[in-house]
């Protein structure tokens, strides 16, 4: 099996009068059309892998491939560039426009990209995101969990290899939370993407395929079709270590 993505031996410090190592030497792979949870204690590394893997950010040291194309190898520019076309996002405070309406928020990435939205294939997205009546308002009046399913559809328009989530369902009721890791789960299921989402919440990351723990920077264990209850008792032992 291919892997969507690979990194190797990352490091990620940072020099901020003190230096903090953010990451101490992560090697991971995750296979194409699988779901991967990113979990482990506050100040771990998860958001800094996630955003070494999705090239937002550099590493210090090691490398990042996406799509078997190495991107710590390529220059800023290419490195946009093959994010905007290979990668979806999904963040916690969703990230829209506020001046744009949601049909245009969700076809923003392929904008940016240089890509023509398919009006049918954003009218499809919008369809089973729920979102047909709201295509033409702002974010302003939709609810945290709608907000979140347009942060969806925009992740999932340009039918993205990798869709990396970070704390996705962090501000949402159990309900909205539950929907939009149903949705991540579909896209990996029936369209074969990877997900790989960064969650505290052990209820989210039983829906992904494996759980990733990570500890001061380093891998802390792995767990494959996760439950919450032993998701929650991993946890426990890393922060109890
Ligand atoms: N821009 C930065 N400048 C300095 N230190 C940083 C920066 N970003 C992250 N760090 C530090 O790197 C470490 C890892 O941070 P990171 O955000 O990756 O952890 P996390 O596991 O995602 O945390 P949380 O669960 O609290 O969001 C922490 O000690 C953090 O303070």
């Amino acid at each position: 099996m291919t892997d969507a993505v690979r990194v190797e031996s990352l490091y990620r410090t940072y020099d901020a009068g003190t230096p903090v190592t953010a990451l101490d030497g992560v090697s991971a792979a995750f296979a194409a059309g699988t779901f991967t949870a990113v979990m482990g204690p506050s100040g771990s590394g998860k958001s800094t892998l996630l955003q070494c893997a999705a090239g937002l950010d550099r590493p210090s040291a090691g490398r990042v491939f996406l799509g078997g194309v190495e991107l710590t190898a390529t220059g800023d520019t290419a490195m946009t560039k093959f994010r905007r076309e290979r990668a979806g996002f999904v963040f916690q405070d969703y990230n829209l426009l506020s001046a744009l309406t949601v049909e245009q928020n969700v076809v923003l990435p392929l904008r940016l990209a240089g890509r023509r939205p398919d009006r049918g294939r954003v009218r499809a997205v919008l369809g089973t995101l729920g979102l047909t009546e709201r295509a033409g308002e702002l974010p302003e009046r939709l609810s945290g969990g709608q907000r979140q399913r347009v942060a969806v559809a925009r992740a999932l328009v340009g039918e993205p290899a990798v869709i990396f989530a970070d704390e996705p369902t962090g501000a949402l009721d159990l309900r909205s939370a539950r929907e939009v890791l149903a949705l991540l789960r579909t896209a990996v299921r029936d369209f074969g993407r990877t997900v790989i989402m960064v969650t505290h919440d052990p209820m989210a990351a039983a829906y992904a395929d494996t759980v990733l723990f990570l500890a001061d920077g380093r891998l802390a264990g792995q767990l494959s079709a996760p439950t919450p209850e032993a998701v929650a008792a991993h946890l426990t032992e890393l922060v109890a270590a």
